[in-house]
């Protein structure tokens, strides 16, 4: 069956259809902060975003996941761990079935109830699906979430949710501005890894921010109402569509701060 998060096709299934599953840098992975080596040479991140680039929303089946115009340099990424710039593609959600868990990277072996990720390509390619065949094609920014006040930001999303609760749905979506989903402060880590999902290509340099974002208990089982399932299937709410951490294989994982 097509790859998911269910018993019979999650992340343990994966490496039938997709053996760099087992590859050497494989994300997520679990951040020991005593390990992480603070480097002073790592530049603080710019992310510039234009909201007239945001195309839509879809339930893609695995996410939801907003999508911009990436055909300009209007929404980027430039500085941190990375040289160039890199264009915004999309972002989306991972998340648990509860609020003890739905992180992809842990932190300490800490689960977060969700995780956000900017996913950015790196223009020295013609375009996305060049760039995810590169060792330095993406790079992408994760910010935590954690249960706190509610979180305004995230409403124009969460109403969008009526109409994309079943796969393969999507509605139009403008004039949103990502830059309203970081953390104030932009502390991160960083290391060489791979997209989390199938097809898991090892091209992905991992920009995780330190400090969360908040969201409200409410907000997060809204995100809970969403399908995994097609209309007039069987009903399977989107939950748990996280990777559990995978080997560091000997991997830096780098700190911008001390
Ligand atoms: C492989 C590919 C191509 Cl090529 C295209 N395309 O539009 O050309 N789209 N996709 C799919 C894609 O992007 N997957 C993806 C998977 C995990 C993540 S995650 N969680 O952030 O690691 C980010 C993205
Ligand atoms: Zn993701």
């Amino acid at each position: 069956p097509h790859w998911g998060y269910k018993k019979d096709n999650g992340p343990s299934t994966w490496a039938h259809d997709f053996p760099i599953a087992n590859g050497p840098r494989q994300s997520p992975i679990d951040i020991v902060r005593s390990q992480a080596v603070h480097d002073p040479a790592l530049k603080p991140l710019q992310l510039k975003y234009d909201p007239s680039t945001c195309l839509e929303i879809i339930n893609n089946g695995h996410s939801f996941q907003v999508s911009f115009a990436d055909d300009t340099d209007s929404s980027t990424l430039t500085g941190g761990p990375i040289s160039g710039t890199y264009r915004l593609k999309q972002f989306h959600f991972h998340w648990g079935a509860t609020d003890h868990k739905g992180s992809e990277h842990t932190v300490d072996g800490h689960k977060h109830p969700a995780e956000l990720h900017l996913v950015h390509w790196n223009t020295k390619y013609a375009n996305f699906g060049e760039a995810v065949n590169k060792p330095d094609g993406l790079a992408v920014v994760g910010v935590f979430l954690k249960i706190g006040h509610d979180n305004p930001h995230l409403h124009k999303l969460l109403d969008t949710f009526n109409g994309i609760q079943n796969k393969n749905t999507q509605t139009t979506f403008s004039d949103f501005n990502p830059a309203t989903l970081l953390p104030e402060c932009l502390a991160y880590w960083t290391y060489e890894g791979s997209l989390t999902t199938p097809p898991l290509n090892e091209c992905v340099t991992w920009i995780v921010c330190k400090e969360p974002i908040h969201v409200s208990h409410t907000q997060m089982a809204k995100f809970r109402t969403l399908h995994f399932s097609g209309e007039g299937e069987a009903v399977c709410h989107m939950v748990d569509n996280y990777r559990p951490p995978q080997p560091l294989n000997g991997r830096t994982v780098r700190a911008s701060f001390k």
